[in-house]
């Protein structure tokens, strides 16, 4: 085995189901309820009366056991539920890799976006079943549902990558999407 390797993982199979989306063997699942967004929606009342009132799951993100460690591959599936908060599309909470390294998103289900800034530019992919979103390393990200069903993807990130939420939080992500008729519109901070 090289030095490098990191066990005790093995090589093993992984079932995707696009369908159901699913990963087989299944790893840790985290559920992000509006609480854990404080700070993030436009409208902070909003946020707090949607806290309020039940505090709903916002998305979930199922991983396989492959560890966030360095040079490890994780992947993931994460389904954000369809819903607004003061007009603003339900999201994740957004982060920056401190180490800026890169990721792939491929879209599986509903219709999303996916939000990037570099701390200047801010760009946009739209997100249908078959799409994958390149993040270059150096682009904070945040997924969005600009849908009216669960908006569902498959991530694939180096296990080192790491989640820098500050930065969200200081920086933004350079703009927000809002629901308008017929769909979604970005609008600046
Ligand atoms: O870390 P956040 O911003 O809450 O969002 C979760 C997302 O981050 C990842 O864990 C890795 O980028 C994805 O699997 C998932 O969609």
């Amino acid at each position: 085995m090289p030095e490098f390797a990191t066990p005790p993982i093995s090589p093993f199979a992984i079932q995707f189901d696009a369908e159901a989306a699913t990963l087989t063997p299944e790893g840790p699942t985290l559920t992000r309820r509006m609480s854990a967004l404080d700070g993030l929606f436009k409208d902070h009342d909003a946020w707090q009366q949607a806290v309020a009132d039940g505090d709903p799951v916002v998305y979930s993100v199922q991983s396989t056991p492959v560890p966030e460690v360095d040079r490890e591959l994780p992947q993931s599936i994460t389904s954000i539920e369809a819903g607004t908060t003061a007009g603003e599309f339900w999201m994740t909470k957004g982060h920056q890799h401190p180490n800026h390294q890169g990721e792939i998103y491929l879209a599986l289900h509903g219709t999303g976006g996916l939000l990037m800034f570099d701390g200047t530019e801010t760009q946009w992919i739209d997100m249908v079943p078959g799409t994958i979103g390149y993040i270059p390393p150096g682009w904070a990200h945040r997924s969005v549902n600009v849908g009216a069903d669960p908006y569902k993807f498959l991530a694939v990130y180096p296990g080192g990558a790491g989640h820098d939420y500050g930065w969200v939080l200081e920086h933004g992500m350079g703009k927000r999407a809002y629901a308008v008729t017929d769909g979604f519109e970005l609008r600046e901070f």
